[in-house]
């Protein structure tokens, strides 16, 4: 898929990973959408995009992604504004141990949300001219962090789920891909909320121990991670991929053995 004039709808957008993807995005001449909880980021990082790329290629809609309904509706603006939908990022995530009902909310269930709502704008079975989903994960999905229980279960089904929904998007001929991107440590605001109990909850007292891992592998660049996502998305080749990008490996795909009968 060639980016020139694609319409995205990033989660997340304005600020950390989300925020790196529009830009890459912008970059190439895509439109995008910036959905996001918070208002005053999410306006200052249109204002700098609307300097960089100029007006018109870029909205913000502050929406809870648990909100279903504004949800949808972000959707729906983002369509009226632009005219049509060819990508959607499901980024937006928390790390929250304490309040991990929420995590679940945000990180699997919105996810869900934002998958089938995609799908409602981009499938053929809606009528529509296909696209590009990509979900966010995690390499947490790979490791058994015992420090970050309820985090690592959203990641794990993160792919769960979007590698069943990529076969059911093929078999059911619905023109849209879905892929899975799985970084290691990138240096954003989430990195920080380690240090806060009101996140990590009784984990805080491992808090060393994260610190101790983040020095071992070492953190990446949010711009690293947007590279990635632009090959996933213009990859047409590519359904069902789980990327890991690391700073040992740099950008590669996690491999599946077929099943044995
Ligand atoms: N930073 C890291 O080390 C890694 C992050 N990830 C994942 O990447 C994604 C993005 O993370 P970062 O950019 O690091 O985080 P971040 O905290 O820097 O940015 C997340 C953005 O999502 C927004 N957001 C949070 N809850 C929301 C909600 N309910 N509705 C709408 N927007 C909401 C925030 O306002 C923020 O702008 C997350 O899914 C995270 O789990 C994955 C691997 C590593
Ligand atoms: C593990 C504590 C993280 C707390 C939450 C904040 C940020 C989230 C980060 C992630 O999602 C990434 C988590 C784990 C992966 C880290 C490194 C794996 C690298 C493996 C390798 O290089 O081979």
């Amino acid at each position: 898929m060639a980016l020139y004039r694609k319409v995205a709808l990033v989660t997340g957008g304005a600020q950390g990973i989300g925020r790196a993807v529009a830009e890459a995005l912008l970059k190439n001449e895509s439109k995008v959408a910036l959905v996001d909880l918070n208002t005053k980021v999410g306006e200052d990082c249109k204002k700098v995009l609307d300097q960089e790329f100029g007006e018109g290629n870029c909205i913000f809609i502050q929406c809870d992604v648990a909100d279903r309904g504004k949800l949808k509706d972000a959707f729906e603006t983002t369509v009226e504004k632009f005219g049509k939908l060819d990508i959607v990022i499901n980024n937006a995530g928390i790390n929250n141990e304490k309040n991990w009902e929420k995590t679940i909310e945000v990180n699997l269930t919105s996810l869900i949300k934002g998958t089938y709502l995609a799908l409602e704008h981009m499938s053929k079975e809606y009528g529509k001219d296909g696209g590009v989903i990509i979900n966010v994960s995690s390499m947490a999905a790979f490791l058994h962090s015992p420090h970050q229980p309820v985090y690592t279960a959203t990641k794990h089904g993160v792919i769960g789920f979007s590698r069943a929904m990529a076969d059911a998007a093929e078999e059911g001929d619905y023109g849209v891909r879905i892929n899975v991107l799985c970084p290691a440590f990138v240096d954003t605001p989430l990195l920080q909320s380690i240090e806060q109990e009101d996140n990590m909850g009784k984990f805080i007292k491992y808090k060393d121990v994260f610190k101790e891992k983040i020095h071992k592998y070492g953190v990446l660049q949010p711009s690293q991670i947007a590279e990635g996502m632009l090959k996933l998305i213009t990859d047409s080749g590519l359904n069902g991929a789980v990327m890991k990008i690391t700073c040992s490996k740099g950008i590669h795909f996690h491999t599946y053995e077929p099943l044995s009968a």
